[in-house]
């Protein structure tokens, strides 16, 4: 009679030796159900017994590195130029966003397999059902090193970084760990942020955003120049307008050590690598308390991130008092966001502490990734004269309309909202979404279903990939958004008719707005998106009514992925220069 020490051997050794010639699929069935396994082997019943009692997390760790490797062994995809960045450096940092990864998508398809660092498989999906899959599955998780920022910029209950249902942190033993339920704290934070963010309440700041266009088109008559950088002035105006759309303070109200912190903090993050890179590669393995730790280290940008979060707390504070002092005075309370968020009845009981932890993402997630998106429509307006001018005589005759008719400009301009609204301004959100790619680790073993087979190097067509317990998948974003199948053969082309005339991709719903994944999807949608739309509505549209927009000549932009994508010169900073003339 062996030990009992020694039949686990044995049975360990069984798995390996059968893991080592089974197909992706077959470990998967094996992992999913041991009997397979044993009736494969002919094990005996014993053995069977034994195998169930053994702790997945054991048996992975038994097998698991070598079967996470050999899963997705048989995807195709570019062979890896590296083995310490894989293809990281041609994903990240090409000369321009895409250069590599859209001709992968090109002679591999909409799901392929590429390196990360050191060796790490991942699986890059563009296939919109399997988007939709890993979007809304709680089968995956927000993973990889975007996951590990969010943690460390952000206070642990602030919603962009407060953990769901399933609770996972990816790290090379996660197997030893098991997933915790924490109750779904993400969900309860959400719902509550949610009244601040609904359609009815987002048309309520229209005004905001129309001062916000104000504070610009001032700079332009203050400053007038041959070439102004116009990043800047937008960075300030959306600012503006998330701060008093919803905290109801003005940018003085915030205070100038914030302003001139969050200018740091956004130059800060504009930054990226191969250094970079591969510390990233490596803190992503290291448990979160240890990092959060490191984050105490005295170096420059640790320490604008920690006065970043210390003053937009204060900020958080100081408004959950404001609030409070007027409920207890009993004067009749706003109905502004954060008035709702401190009266228990309406955010279901979120602490003081809670609410407070929103304000430092909120201005963060408002400001930047509408103003770079804005900053690409001017782009594409400067590169298309002729849409330019249209577009203006668009406004222009509504506008003299709506002058003469006394009627609200927004609520009576059916074209030029279609031209805005269906037209240009989502053409540019499709070619330019401010995350270009996402990632997500899969917390059980599962398959992705795709709505297109793929054939694998063996040969094999295949409409479902299996996909084991701590694989890391990327949401191809930007892919997705030019895949030639979905968008057509223009799909890399900025052609905001493909709106109106009915060419837009109409397939599997994936987003919360036109198909598309900028404002990502599923539970962790974004939830400011119906308010960016707006107010890039409203700024493009006082922009373009009184100035028009010229590329600079000589100066070549790129979008480039610094943590966001962004409007890159040749000097490698991030501007967008433009020649702007008053009408
Ligand atoms: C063009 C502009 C914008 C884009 C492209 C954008 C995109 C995104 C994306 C991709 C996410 C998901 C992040 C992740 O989980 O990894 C997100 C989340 C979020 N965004 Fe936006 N965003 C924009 C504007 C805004 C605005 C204006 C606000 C607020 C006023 C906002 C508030 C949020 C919030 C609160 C979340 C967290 C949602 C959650 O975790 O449940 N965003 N956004």
């Amino acid at each position: 009679m062996l030990s009992e020490h020694l039949q686990r051997r044995v049975v360990r050794f069984r798995i390996s030796g059968l893991m080592s010639r089974a197909s992706p699929e077959r470990i998967l069935n094996i992992l999913s159900r041991p009997q397979a396994l044993c009736r494969a082997n002919a094990t005996r019943a014993s053995d069977l017994r034994m195998l169930t009692q053994i702790n997945m997390g054991r048996f992975q760790w038994a097998v698991g590195g070598h079967v996470r490797q050999r899963a997705l062994r048989h995807i195709v995809g570019p062979s890896s130029p590296s083995w310490i960045f894989g293809h990281m450096l041609q994903l990240i940092l090409p000369r321009q966003y895409g250069d590599h990864e859209f001709r992968w998508q090109k002679k591999f398809g909409s799901v392929y397999r590429i390196k990360g660092c050191f060796g790490q498989d991942r699986l890059m999906v563009a296939d919109p059902l399997a988007l939709q899959f890993l979007l809304n599955s709680p089968m995956f998780e927000r993973g990889g090193v975007g996951d590990m920022m969010l943690h460390l910029a952000f206070p642990e209950k602030s919603v962009i970084a407060v953990k769901g249902m399933f609770s996972f942190r990816w790290w090379p033993y996660h197997h030893l760990k098991l997933s915790v339920d924490l109750g779904d704290e993400h969900r309860r934070i959400r719902a509550a942020l949610n009244v601040g963010f609904s359609a009815a309440t987002v048309r309520t700041y229209r005004p905001v955003f129309e001062r916000a266009a104000e504070t610009i088109s001032e700079q332009l008559e203050n400053y007038p120049a041959a070439s102004i950088n116009i990043c800047p002035l937008l960075s300030v105006a959306t600012l503006q307008a998330i701060s008093e759309a919803v905290l109801r303070y003005s940018l003085q109200d915030l205070g100038d050590g914030f302003v001139d912190n969050n200018i740091q903090i956004v130059r800060l993050s504009a930054t990226q690598s191969p250094t970079q890179i591969l510390v990233d590669a490596l803190s992503v393995r290291l448990p979160l308390w240890l990092l959060r730790g490191a984050m105490y280290l005295p170096t420059p940008a640790f320490k604008i991130i920690r006065k970043g979060k210390y003053l937009a707390h204060q900020i958080g504070r100081r408004i959950v008092r404001e609030r409070l002092d007027t409920a207890l005075q009993g004067i009749e309370m706003n109905d502004d966001l954060f008035s709702r968020l401190v009266d228990p009845n309406i955010s279901d009981g979120m602490s003081e502490d809670e609410v407070a932890s929103q304000v430092g993402f909120l201005l963060l997630a408002g400001q930047e990734t509408t103003a770079n998106t804005i900053a690409y429509g001017l782009l594409e307006l400067a590169r298309h004269p002729d849409f330019q001018e249209k577009l203006r005589a668009e406004i222009h005759s509504t506008q003299g309309a709506s002058a003469s008719g006394g009627s609200a400009p927004y609520d009576s301009m059916p074209l030029l909202n279609a031209f805005i609204k269906a037209g240009h301004g989502i053409e540019t959100i499709r070619l330019y979404p401010a995350g270009p790619f996402s990632e997500r680790v899969a917390v059980q073993n599962t398959t992705i279903p795709l709505s297109e087979a793929i054939t694998t190097s063996t040969g094999e067509r295949i409409s479902h990939i299996p996909i084991l317990k701590g694989q890391l998948v990327m949401l191809g974003i930007a892919s997705y958004q030019r895949l030639e199948s979905s968008w057509g053969t223009d799909a890399h082309e900025f052609n905001p008719s493909r709106w109106l005339d009915g060419t837009a991709y109409r397939g599997e719903a994936v987003g919360p707005y036109a198909n598309l994944l900028s404002f990502l999807g599923g539970p962790r949608t974004c939830l400011g998106w119906r308010f960016a739309i707006l107010e890039m509505q409203v700024i493009l549209c006082h922009l373009v009514a009184k100035y028009s927009f010229a590329e600079v000549e000589g100066e070549v932009i790129r979008p480039c992925f610094l943590n966001n994508l962004l409007p890159i010169v040749s000097s490698g900073e991030k501007a967008l220069p433009l020649r702007i003339t008053r009408i």
